[in-house]
């Protein structure tokens, strides 16, 4: 009996979109759709009122850094992350497989695992698949991901081969390591870099084991979009169609859009929340970055057509002053934009693949946003 049950609501009529319900331990989201990312138990700047307030359905949190700091015995003590951080809806937990590689001094990747440097401290860790699933089993997620490699952009056939017939060891290690699948979902990852057939591979052998979800892992790592999608269309077509997709990284509102359409369900990226606490804001007709002069006087919202608290409450001109004067609410107000910009997005996104009309959404959306149709 597995944690989690996705259900199929609409097939698109005019793209590989779905419309779906995923029935969780703590509540059902709706898809597709985009996951906040609170790395160390928290989304930056945001209150989990606040996060309901905007629509967010699922939060993700990081295995790497929590269990570098505070350690998950201590998050298990405290009844695990839900009870930790104050959020009674789902949650959803890296491997730190990412993180190790893109955020510690890296010692080496063996067969049996990983040994780095904390990033924090330097001290020495070792992480294994097995340690990986028992750090995500510690800290109760209701979706944990496997510890895999997310092999580099630039690797060539030869090391992205060996690297994904590796994690696809791995994979079997996580599963049979896992030791609650009745109360926390584990989803493989695919890899195979930017290789048809390996791509191929790493889908059909990672959906042998029947997880309950998947991930398209590798991507959003610095290669151009079109070869995104392009590896998307290598990848989504071997994944069943009655389990989520989950896409790894992505949350541009023009990479969501392009991602729905080729049949994902599930989206994360720090993308939204960094850039706002930097001063610089999604709105319907594109990018603001709000520190700039031409703001000063400006006594509209950010975005006319937004109905955030943000933009009820507050006037360019003000929000510009904040981050000028370096306040805290700066990165605050922003936040709370961005975030609902993107889950406004999804909403947006799921009425016209219920309406049969995403693809003329789509082209509206891009249109007014300054996208060049490609
Ligand atoms: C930005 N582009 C991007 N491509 C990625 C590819 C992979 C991948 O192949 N395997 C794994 N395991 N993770 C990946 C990740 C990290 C996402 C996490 O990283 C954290 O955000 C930075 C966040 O942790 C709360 C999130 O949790 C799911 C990627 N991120």
């Amino acid at each position: 009996m597995s944690a989690i049950r996705y259900e199929l609501i609409k097939q698109c009529k005019q793209s590989g979109a779905r419309l779906g319900k995923l029935h969780t331990p703590h509540g059902i989201i709706e898809t597709p759709i985009f996951m906040p990312v609170g790395t160390q138990a928290t989304v930056k700047a945001m209150t989990p009122e606040e996060l309901k307030e905007i629509g967010a359905q699922i939060i993700l949190s990081n295995t790497y850094h929590l269990y570098l700091r505070p350690g998950e015995r201590l998050v298990e003590r405290a009844g695990g992350l839900h009870e930790f951080m104050n959020w009674d809806r789902p949650i959803l937990t890296d491997s730190g497989g990412f993180q190790v590689f893109s955020l510690s001094d890296l010692r080496n990747i063996t067969e049996e695992g990983v040994t780095f440097r904390s990033h924090l401290d330097g001290s020495k860790h070792f992480i294994s698949p097995e340690k990986a699933i028992e750090i995500e089993n510690a800290l109760g997620a209701d979706i944990i991901m496997a510890f895999d490699e997310c092999t580099p952009y630039e690797a060539d056939y030869e090391y992205t081969k060996n690297s994904m017939e590796r994690t696809l060891r791995w994979a079997e290690r996580c599963k049979s390591a896992h030791k609650k699948p009745d109360k926390q979902a584990l989803f493989g990852i695919v890899q195979g870099g930017m290789f048809k057939d390996l791509r191929e591979i790493s889908a059909k052998e990672t959906v042998k084991m029947d997880f309950p979800g998947y991930a398209v892992g590798g991507l959003s790592i610095g290669e151009p979009k079109d070869i995104m999608y392009q590896v998307l269309d290598w990848t989504v077509p071997f994944l069943p169609e009655n389990k989520p997709r989950y896409l790894m990284g992505v949350g541009s509102p023009d990479a969501l859009l392009e991602g729905v359409i080729r049949g994902i369900d599930m989206f994360d990226c720090v993308l939204p929340t960094r850039i706002a606490r930097n001063g610089t804001v999604f709105t319907s007709k594109g990018k603001v970055v709000i520190k700039n002069a031409e703001h000063a006087e400006d006594f509209s919202p950010l975005d006319d057509e937004c109905d955030c608290y943000t933009c009820k409450n507050y006037s360019r001109a003000y929000i510009r002053h904040l981050f000028k004067a370096k306040e805290i609410l700066a990165a605050r107000l922003a936040t709370i934009h961005n975030l609902r910009f993107l889950l406004k997005l999804m909403e947006d996104i799921r009425r016209a693949i219920m309406e049969d009309s995403l693809l003329d959404f789509k082209e509206e959306f891009f249109k007014k946003y300054g996208y060049t149709q490609d």
